[in-house]
């Protein structure tokens, strides 16, 4: 990452684009451009903490309402929504936190809400082997909203659903239910 680069080329994006920066307010809005979109593309750290599922717990985890934003990559926009994500433990249960902290993970890049709903449900394949795990997303993307199209309030849905979320009839119509209520 090129600070420095990122500013010098922010500035030219605005001069290019006509606009006369040439006032107290605006002389190092090239650098908060720059800081900003650093900022919004940065991955956060954390612990992907697991547990054992001592005690079998057999049903359903969703943690619904996870918010978010990330960018689009077509236009480097916002899209700006909720999360909601489901497991079935199998031998690991893992800190429901760390639910949010994935959607963080994968909001802080150039994004499709398609693949960042894949890549959420792939990583809790990854770190927890569950019987099932299902992902959806719902936001709006300002690239629709604000412009083009200009669709205010189109929400954009998209889902993944893995093993018994995916095959076994009873476990998906179950998550089915919860994310229509
Ligand atoms: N599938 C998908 N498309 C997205 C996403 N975010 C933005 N887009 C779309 O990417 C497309 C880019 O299309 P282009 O025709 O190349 O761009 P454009 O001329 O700015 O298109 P308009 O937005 O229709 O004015 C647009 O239809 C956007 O709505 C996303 O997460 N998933
Ligand atoms: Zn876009």
């Amino acid at each position: 990452m090129d600070l420095e680069g990122a500013t010098a080329a922010a500035a030219q994006l605005l001069s290019a684009l006509g606009l006369d920066m040439d006032s107290d307010h605006r002389r190092d809005t090239p650098a908060r451009m720059a800081r900003a979109l650093t900022e919004m593309l940065k991955a956060p750290s954390f612990e992907p903490t697991t547990f054992d599922n001592a005690g079998g717990y057999d049903e359903l985890v969703v943690v619904d309402r996870i918010p978010f934003f990330s960018l689009c990559e077509h236009h480097v926009l916002p899209f700006i929504g909720e999360a909601t994500i489901a497991y079935a433990p199998k031998d690991r249960i893992v800190g429901l936190s760390k639910l949010a902290w994935v959607v963080q993970l994968y909001a802080r890049r150039l994004q499709t809400q398609e693949a960042m709903t894949q890549q959420i449900a792939d990583w809790l394949v990854e770190q927890l082997d569950p019987k099932g795990v299902g992902v959806r997303l719902r936001a709006e993307h300002l690239c629709m909203s604000l412009r083009g199209a200009r669709a205010i309030g189109a929400v954009t849905d998209t889902t993944t659903n893995r093993g018994v979320l995916a095959d076994d009839p009873a476990r998906r119509e179950e998550w089915q239910r919860r994310l229509s209520s």
